[in-house]
């Protein structure tokens, strides 16, 4: 999967010029770069969300239905328990039985969502929101899966177990996984193919 020639610009600021990004189908794939350097824009690019005017080649990039995407913002329903949030993903896959990555995942659900298990989303702290949605992810069956920073308020000791989640997807189940990070430190421990912006 690549993208080749891509360049945005909003108004007169130019913000990325002729990019090219070639991405690893065994590897987590890790943008990273200062803030602003344009790394949830070309997110979207790649989700086929935007931003408009942004040109540039996709060559191998599924399109959005078979795209998962996390935003860097938590989106959820705050009525809503984790118990229900985690049965909405759910209904939105079928094949959750044949997934590697759904057994690993039970770790994550056994651990850290069980003490939260009946808890409101809008009454849950924001790391906790993020590890619900991140796992929720993990549920859907794409072929491409990005998250936009997902241990953003996640702390030292769960941000592993999420991670590993993660890249459970690219080991287990041979997904494309695009992930941005300001964290080089909780990386360590993975394979990754990193891409600096
Ligand atoms: N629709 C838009 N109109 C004008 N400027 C925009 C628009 N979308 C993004 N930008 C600008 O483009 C720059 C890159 O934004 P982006 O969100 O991609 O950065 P980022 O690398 O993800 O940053 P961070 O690490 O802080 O999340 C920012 O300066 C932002 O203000």
């Amino acid at each position: 999967m690549e993208v080749k020639n891509y360049s945005v610009s909003f108004g007169s600021r130019q913000l990325s010029t002729n990019i090219n990004v070639s991405f690893s189908s065994n590897k987590m794939n890790i943008i990273m770069g200062a803030n602003g350097a344009g790394k949830s824009t070309l997110l979207d690019f790649i989700a086929g969300i935007g931003p408009e005017g942004a040109v540039g080649e996709k060559v191998g990039i599924p399109s959005y239905q078979k795209i998962a995407y996390q935003l860097q913002q938590v989106h959820f329903f705050p009525t809503l328990t984790v118990a229900q949030t985690v049965a909405f993903y759910s209904q939105l896959t079928t094949n959750q039985s044949n997934s590697k990555t759904y057994e690993n995942a039970k770790n994550v659900r056994n651990n850290l969502l069980s003490p939260i298990w009946n808890t409101k989303m809008g009454q849950l702290s924001g790391g906790e929101r993020q590890i619900v949605l991140t796992y929720g992810q993990c549920l859907l069956d794409k072929e491409v899966y990005i998250f936009d920073e997902p241990t953003s308020g996640v702390d030292e000791k769960n941000a592993p177990v999420v991670l590993s989640m993660i890249n459970d997807l690219v080991i287990n189940d041979h997904k494309i996984v695009i992930m941005t990070s300001h964290h080089s430190d909780q990386l360590k421990q993975f394979d990754l193919n990193l891409i600096a912006l």
